[in-house]
């Protein structure tokens, strides 16, 4: 089955479908086994924990596709991929469509800012005109060689433009092949209704911390009709906290002994590698050229 199948029929079966970010392959290993039904990486993830940059456009298609690769090697769950504003014009996107299908992603979702991009909860964002996205969309989708491939489109128009504006847009967006919509930075439960009353494709929320969305759960975004839920740097964010208070607590204490409790320790870190099942075999290996 393809990724995109499987993404298709994890959002089917799913609703809403959690989808959480792994910045890494080991971080997609554990949201799998804890249960998890889709995966994200993010482009401030990338960004911030594989190139130390700010999420402002910096890193490229290559760049992103690198953690791609890294996670689909590693967990089948299907990844959905922050493609930014797909690194270009009409060429450079269906470039980017083909190399994300290539690389094992299920979906992808670009967005209407223009190039010098920021992050979709800051001030001051530029947007391109409704007719630019619209050809970057149908580039997109023109584009892609699995039909069931999922291609998102994101608003960021609500900031500059206001509700009517962005469903407008979004309206536009789908018209022009979009499979779902992601509707970037909107507030209150008025707004998600808006959107998902308007639009018959799946609509995402971003529940990302410390922005402009409150942390709605998943059962209240669902009953005002969001199919998607994204915690794009959650498990990332807890992260550089836990190393953050490591790090301090070496230098401070010259020992890490009272943080021992907020790490995961060896066993753990073993069991979700499956690093006995690769000894075993080791093992029985090495048996076998005794024996001999
Ligand atoms: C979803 C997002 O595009 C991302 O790159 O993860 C960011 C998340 C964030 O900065 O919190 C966004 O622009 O919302
Ligand atoms: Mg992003």
């Amino acid at each position: 089955m393809s990724a995109g199948k499987k993404f298709r029929e994890a959002l089917a079966a799913n609703q809403p479908l959690q989808i959480v970010g792994t910045i890494n392959a080991y971080s997609a290993m554990m949201a799998k086994r804890i249960g998890h039904q889709a995966i994200y990486l993010s482009g401030a993830g990338v960004a911030n924990a594989s190139y130390g940059l700010p999420d402002l456009g910096m890193t490229s298609l290559n760049d992103v596709l690198v953690d791609c690769y890294r996670i689909t090697a590693a967990c089948d769950l299907p990844l959905m991929v922050d493609i930014d504003t797909g690194w270009g014009g009409a060429f450079n996107i269906a470039k980017t469509i083909k190399d994300m299908e290539k690389a094992g992603v299920a979906a992808v979702h670009i967005e209407d800012q223009v190039a010098q991009k920021r992050c979709g909860h800051r001030p001051n964002k530029e947007i391109v005109s409704t007719e630019e996205m619209v050809d970057r969309i149908k580039a997109a989708v023109d584009a892609r060689t699995d039909p069931d491939f999922f291609i998102m489109a994101r608003t960021d128009a609500f900031a500059q433009e206001g509700l009517a504006a962005a469903i407008e847009r979004a309206k536009a967006y789908v018209a022009a092949g979009a499979d779902g919509i992601f509707a970037e930075a909107i507030k209150t439960e008025e707004h998600y209704r808006a959107f998902t009353a308007a639009l018959d494709v799946p609509v995402l929320a971003n529940i990302t911390e410390f922005g402009q969305t409150e942390l709605w759960s998943k059962e209240q975004l669902g009953e005002w009709g969001v199919a998607m839920v994204l915690y794009p740097l959650s498990a990332f964010r807890a992260m550089n906290k836990a190393a953050e208070m490591v790090y301090q607590t070496i230098l401070a204490e010259g020992c890490q002994k009272s943080v021992i409790d907020s790490m995961q320790t060896r066993m753990e870190l073993y069991d979700y590698l499956g690093y006995h099942e690769y000894e075993q075999k080791l093992d029985a290996l090495f048996a076998e050229g005794k024996n001999k």
